[in-house]
């Protein structure tokens, strides 16, 4: 529990040479043996963070009507409110709510033979009491986006990689997706699951929290490590396509959020850099390629290379309700296998 997250310094990418090599090793190391660090210097400022934390109270703080008008089971994209313990990580309620915004498409409701994962295509939905959520939210998945492409671009460089091997797979329509959540204190049943232990889907996760800890990762060796807040940072952690990417060289990691005690509310915004739907993960070369010891094998998670259909086992995993009244094709193809 002593362990604490290293902390890395995205300024010092555009230092001397001796700066850069000692940011790439920095970097290297905090993606290999923990898979979750702290970034600083990445040049978001605080009145940008201030603003979006701000949007994000205002719209919990909205009567719960004007939440529900925006429910996600209206959505077949999975865009939009989900109340507290909709959602499910390992087949528990979830005690948080959470508002989820994509990049803004028209829908693309899949035809006959085509992947069921163009169904996260699709629009948002927005409150309408609340305009200023929409400029700053879309500002906000613009603004991540770049400092998250960096990040990308310099910890592959850092494992000795082609810094844009992933280039293409980012262009046009990436799947960058954002998340305002909400925990609103422990559950009754005092299970204290916030959410619970899961893997992000994508590359790269940015995650802004407010003061209020609660945040847990596996570390190495199975230990487990607190990750209280660190005002100005954002927390990045490594999702399932860098392990597919790296042949499981570099691992998604898992972590948690346990409950604020009692009634105390905790807020967070997970952003999260995912490539197109339909892009294709081909492993990288890197040097320590001949090294990497293969992804996770684990039946009840299977990574796949082909991002949209590892976003979609997620969704029909997490919101059943969603699932159950659009997609029972897709619960019935992926129960099949
Ligand atoms: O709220 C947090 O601190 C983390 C949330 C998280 O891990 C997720 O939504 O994927
Ligand atoms: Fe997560």
């Amino acid at each position: 529990m002593n362990d604490k997250l290293p902390v890395i310094d995205l300024s010092a990418a555009s230092g001397t040479p001796d700066e850069r090599a000692r940011f790439h090793e920095a970097l290297h190391a905090a993606a290999r043996d923990v898979g979750f660090l702290h970034l600083t210097g990445h040049g978001i400022t605080d009145a940008e963070t201030a603003e979006l934390m701000r949007v994000t109270r205002e719209f919990f703080a909205l009567p719960e009507a004007d939440r529900l008008a925006i429910s996600n089971l209206n959505s077949p994209h999975f865009r939009g409110y989900t109340r507290i313990g909709d959602e499910r990580t390992g087949g528990s309620p979830d005690w948080r709510d959470q508002l989820d915004i994509g990049a803004e498409r028209a829908p693309h409701a899949p035809a006959p033979g085509e992947p069921g994962y163009w169904w996260l295509d699709g629009p948002n939905q927005w409150p309408a009491a609340l305009p200023a959520l929409r400029t700053t939210a879309l500002r906000w998945i613009d603004r991540l986006s770049a400092v998250a492409g960096r990040l990308l671009h310099e910890l592959l460089t850092a494992i000795g990689a082609p810094a844009g091997f992933y280039d293409d797979a980012f262009a046009d329509r990436p799947h960058l997706h954002l998340k305002l959540v909400r925990y609103p204190g422990s559950a009754p049943d005092g299970a204290g699951q916030g959410v619970g232990w899961h893997k992000d889907y994508g590359f790269l996760t940015l995650l802004l929290t407010d003061e209020v800890g609660g945040l847990q990762v596996e570390g190495p060796g199975g230990s487990l490590i607190d990750v209280p807040p660190l005002p100005g940072a954002f927390v990045i952690n490594l999702g399932e396509l860098l392990e597919v990417a790296t042949n499981g060289y570099l691992k998604a990691t898992n972590h948690r959020v346990v409950s604020p005690p009692g009634t105390r509310e905790r807020y967070s915004v997970p952003f999260f850099y995912n490539p197109r739907l339909d892009a294709r993960i081909e492993p990288v070369p890197f040097p320590y390629a001949d090294r990497a010891p293969g992804v996770t094998q684990d039946a009840a998670n299977p990574l796949f290379a082909e991002y949209g259909r590892n976003e979609i086992k997620g969704w029909l995993r997490a919101h059943p309700a969603v699932a159950e009244r659009h997609h029972r094709d897709l619960l019935a193809a992926a129960a099949a296998g």
